[in-house]
């Protein structure tokens, strides 16, 4: 969740939220590279990360887990209405709502915000913190198909003006494949899932399938985290969470950036922008990695990605 919430306490947040000062640099170069994958230096750093491992999850906690740009603050959005709709108390984000970014006192004030909690991370399965799993909070997966997911993260980076531009699409493309993009590579990042999806306390869901039906999509979530919304509450939910309703609330739930952040929200835009060569790419990228895998099926690759 490259998100810049206006809710962030001065100090508390990435500091990107003050000035990125890489910013004609290359983008690979705004990079820091912990245990082997690259974040953004702005928003992760290697102090954070160790405060991290210490990091002791709740088994109420609620935690979003996506690769960047596959809907993790759409998702946010939802869960935030049905707890509203259970509770009639606005969730409140004390903190930067990425687990892993942020100053690394950030989990100390955590162990201070009332349950439940959201906790939204890039994290790929094997980096998340043990106590995720040892004291068994649920865990949402979120997935999109890697050419929108691509796409949407090229635009991001070249139309936030904080953000390091990339020089241009093929360039991004080249970082994207190599998994040299920021939270490394999505095919990495489904690989570790694809292993996972069945597992106790998980459950996956695609962000196509949402867009689709999206209150179908809201009552399975619901269910999944225990709440119990009426009808009436999913339609108002749904209504409120359309890319639409979304993108025109979008400068005063996000701020500045809100309108970048919800850009097109469309099924399909990497027909915009991908050659063929860089669709055979693709399509040979997603054979060697994902085909005949769980998660693979579950991607619907081929009613998503072929033209
Ligand atoms: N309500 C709704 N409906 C459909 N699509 C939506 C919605 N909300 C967010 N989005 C789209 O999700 C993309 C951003 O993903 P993330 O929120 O995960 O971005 S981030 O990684 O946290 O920066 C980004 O995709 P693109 O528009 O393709 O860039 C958003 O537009």
């Amino acid at each position: 969740m490259l998100d810049k919430s206006p809710v962030l306490g001065p100090g508390r947040g990435p500091r990107s939220y003050n000035k990125i000062i890489h910013v004609m640099l290359p983008a690979w170069q705004d990079v820091s590279y912990i245990q082997g994958i690259p974040y953004p230096v702005t928003m992760c750093t290697s102090e954070t990360f160790k405060a991290l491992d210490a990091f002791e999850a709740r088994s109420d906690d609620i935690v979003l887990a996506s690769y960047p740009k596959c809907g993790s603050n759409w998702i946010l959005h939802i869960i935030s209405e049905l707890m509203f709709a259970d509770s009639k108390q606005k969730y409140e984000y004390p903190e930067f709502p990425v687990l892993e970014c942020g100053d690394p006192e950030k989990y100390q004030r955590m162990k201070q915000l009332p349950s439940p909690r959201i906790l939204a991370t890039h994290l790929h399965y094997d980096k998340l913190p043990g106590s995720i799993f040892k004291n068994k909070a649920k865990i949402l997966v979120i997935f999109r198909n890697p050419k929108d997911t691509a796409v949407s993260f090229f635009h991001f980076h070249n139309d936030v003006p904080d953000i390091p531009s990339y020089g241009s699409w093929d360039d991004f493309f080249r970082q994207f494949m190599k998994g040299q993009v920021s939270w490394g590579s999505y095919f990495d990042f489904a690989i570790n899932w694809n292993k996972h999806l069945d597992d106790e306390n998980v459950m996956f869901i695609l962000y196509e399938d949402l867009r689709e039906n999206l209150a179908t999509g809201i009552k399975r979530i619901a269910e999944f985290f225990g709440f119990s919304p009426s009808g009436e509450q999913i339609q108002t939910i749904s209504a409120q969470s359309t890319f639409h309703a979304m993108r025109a609330k979008s400068q005063e739930t996000h701020g500045a950036v809100g309108p970048f952040l919800f850009r097109k929200g469309e099924v399909g835009d990497w027909k915009s922008l991908f050659s063929e060569t860089q669709n055979q790419e693709m399509d040979e990228k997603f054979k060697e990695c994902l085909a005949g895998t769980a998660l693979g099926k579950k991607l619907k690759y081929n009613s998503y990605c072929q033209p």
